[in-house]
């Protein structure tokens, strides 16, 4: 059975977890402080033997309780990408990319053409000859991502590789993470804190919390209906699937266009991603809305929390779920809204995220 299975249970931390994952295939793993994530990806590293259970990959077990099997964490085919870049601060760039195939005992200029190889592929082969202290963030993270593949693992574990970057040099790792993982059809494992990240590079995610899994599904299923409390806070996002018509413009499959911000060209299958919370609603449809989005919409439902509360539009054209607005209950009683009421959403365009979609 090609792909990842993890069963494992870890008493003193109070852990316990099943998870499945075909090859080529991308799971992000999301939840609060504590909940696990970190373990499970120990759990799969080696850096962790369970109390009981087996981590298999691609039909080899790595560790098993039930015949002591526990392949040391060198031995696994698993490479680890962490938040810092953790690169040999001693080697050059291209050592570090080189250390692993030197590792596996090819001789040093072969270890060197593949570094080289790995080096260009993430746009850094021109840093090969400094030291990691002369790097930026941005950029010991592509190489910390050359060294990973570099070592040719058959499971990547991200640890939030993004988290540590500053807001200028993260997405262009995403985006460069977003090509390995997609276009070469890697099997990876992603602990992440941002929606942003789930979307964009994995197909499915889990939701731990205190140790056990609460949710797994897809990731357009988990982040527009989220079940667990957890998710609900931290995704709840508008997604809106369409195609790029022009850069910052989605045309939805129902002909409404959306503008937003985002580099994705012309043709490309996308979602329109916003914050419930970004959303103004409107009775009519506002006179001088540009450079907005005016969305109509029909009221499906209302849900009051605390001062807050939910506005959800019925379903899109395509019976994909519907976009939800979070007002505050006084404009709720201003508008004098109520179910199948018809209503207009108004999104500004900095407010509206467009993004790659999804594989389907
Ligand atoms: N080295 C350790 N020894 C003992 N218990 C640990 C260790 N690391 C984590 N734990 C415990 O295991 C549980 C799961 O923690 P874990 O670090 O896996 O969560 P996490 O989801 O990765 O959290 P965070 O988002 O804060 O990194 C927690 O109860 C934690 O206190």
């Amino acid at each position: 059975m090609s792909g990842l299975r993890v069963h494992a249970r870890l008493d003193h931390r109070g852990v316990e977890l099943d998870v499945e994952l075909d090859a080529g295939q991308v799971l992000a793993v999301l939840g609060p402080n504590g909940a696990g994530k970190s373990t499970l990806l120990a759990l799969i590293a080696g850096l962790v033997r369970p109390d009981h259970g087996r981590v298999e990959l691609d039909g080899r077990a790595l560790t098993d309780t039930t015949t002591g099997e526990f392949l040391p964490a060198h031995a696994r085919g698993v490479a680890m990408l962490s938040q810092q870049a953790l690169l040999f601060p001693h080697l050059s760039v291209a050592e570090n990319v080189a250390f692993a195939p030197r590792s596996r005992g090819e001789n040093r200029s072969a270890a060197r053409e593949i570094a080289t190889r790995w080096l260009r592929d993430v746009d850094a082969e021109p840093l090969a000859g400094r030291r990691p202290s002369q790097l930026s963030g941005g950029q010991a993270q592509r190489v910390a991502i050359a060294r990973a593949l570099a070592a040719d693992p058959r499971l990547l574990l991200l640890d939030e590789p993004m988290a540590a970057l500053d807001v200028g040099s993260a997405p262009a790792v995403r985006r460069l993470l977003r090509r390995i993982l997609r276009e070469e059809q890697r099997t990876a494992v992603l602990v992440t804190h941002d929606v942003l990240d789930a979307l964009a590079l994995a197909d499915h995610v889990i939701v731990l919390e205190s140790g056990r899994i609460v949710e797994r599904g897809t990731v357009r299923e988990v982040l527009t209906t989220p079940r667990s409390d957890f998710a609900a806070r931290m995704a709840g996002v508008n997604l809106v699937p369409g195609t790029i018509t022009e850069p910052g413009l989605l045309r939805t499959p129902w002909g409404t266009t959306l503008s937003g911000i985002g580099d994705a060209e012309a043709g490309t299958e996308a979602v329109a991603l916003f914050r419930p919370g970004a959303v103004a609603v409107h009775l009519e449809p506002p006179e001088h809305a540009s450079p907005r989005n005016v969305i109509p919409v029909t009221v499906a439902e209302l849900d009051v929390h605390g001062n807050t509360v939910r506005i959800r539009g019925a379903d899109h054209p395509d019976g994909s779920t519907g976009p939800a607005a979070d007002v505050t209950a006084a404009a709720v009683a201003d508008l004098d809204l109520a179910p199948g009421q018809h209503v207009y959403f108004v999104v500004k365009t900095q407010e509206m995220e467009l993004h790659p979609a999804l594989a389907p």
